[in-house]
């Protein structure tokens, strides 16, 4: 089975979670904009659920496909969000934040009672870090606050490199108007030291650490999909 195919598989299961009347929060990714066409069939056969997207990439993807949509300010609490991840622990911590949507990801996931992470199974890893941790800073001061989360990584012996992601020659502005910062850590021993230190830094708005906000995941692979945590 490849990629795609996996994405879709995932995405149909995330559906069984789906019931009607849910305020469902709406990821970001291509796991996400599969399960949104998958949602926009049940929502075409009569399925009444309200979607908060946490993307404008996301928002006309739902918009295009009839998915009804409200804002966080409409419906500040949700039933559920459903949306994909760049690496997933056993104990369900997350990096998030590959598409760099991960400010309003994570708002939404933390305005939700559940959050439901879908991936492919590659995605999980035994320590996070691998994958270079997303980081959303604020533009003003981009150097000072890319010195201090290098200090801060280093108080905890994390080094490696830090680097202003890019599109073409411009900086990637995210949809709150911040940048991004992806670091290079490498395997990240303590994800809850690494969160508080960057959280306590002025400029950094947020940061890819999704740390006890999955309450499952649903991982699909070549054996088919595995639920880790609860149904
Ligand atoms: O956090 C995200 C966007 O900010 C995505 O959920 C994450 O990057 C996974 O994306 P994909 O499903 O395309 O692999």
């Amino acid at each position: 089975m490849d990629a795609a195919a996996m994405k879709d598989e995932v995405a149909r299961a995330a559906l069984a979670h789906v019931e009607s009347g849910m305020r469902l929060g709406i990821g970001t990714g291509s796991t996400a904009e599969a399960f949104i066409r998958a949602l926009a069939g049940r929502v075409s056969e009569g399925l009444r659920i309200v979607g908060v997207p946490t993307s404008e990439r996301s928002a006309k993807l739902c918009g295009e496909l009839g998915i009804p949509l409200a804002t966080l300010e409409d419906l500040p609490e949700l039933d559920l969000t459903i949306d994909g991840a760049d690496e997933v622990d056993a104990r369900l911590r997350l990096i998030k934040g590959g598409g760099g949507a991960l400010l309003r990801e994570k708002i939404v996931a933390a305005a939700s009672a559940r959050m439901l992470v879908i991936a492919d199974a590659s995605k999980k890893v035994e320590h996070l870090g691998a994958f270079p941790l997303p980081i959303e800073v604020n533009g003003f001061g981009v150097l000072a606050t890319t010195l201090a989360i290098e200090k801060a990584s280093a108080m905890l012996g994390l080094s490696g490199s830090i680097r202003l992601r890019m599109v073409g020659d411009k900086p990637f502005i995210t949809d709150g108007g911040h940048l991004i910062i992806d670091a290079s850590f490498g395997l990240i021993p303590d994800p809850e030291a690494l969160s508080a230190a960057l959280h306590a830094i002025p400029g950094v708005v947020e940061h890819g650490l999704f740390l006890g906000l999955a309450s499952s995941v649903l991982l699909a692979g070549p054996e088919g999909v595995e639920r880790l945590g609860a149904a």
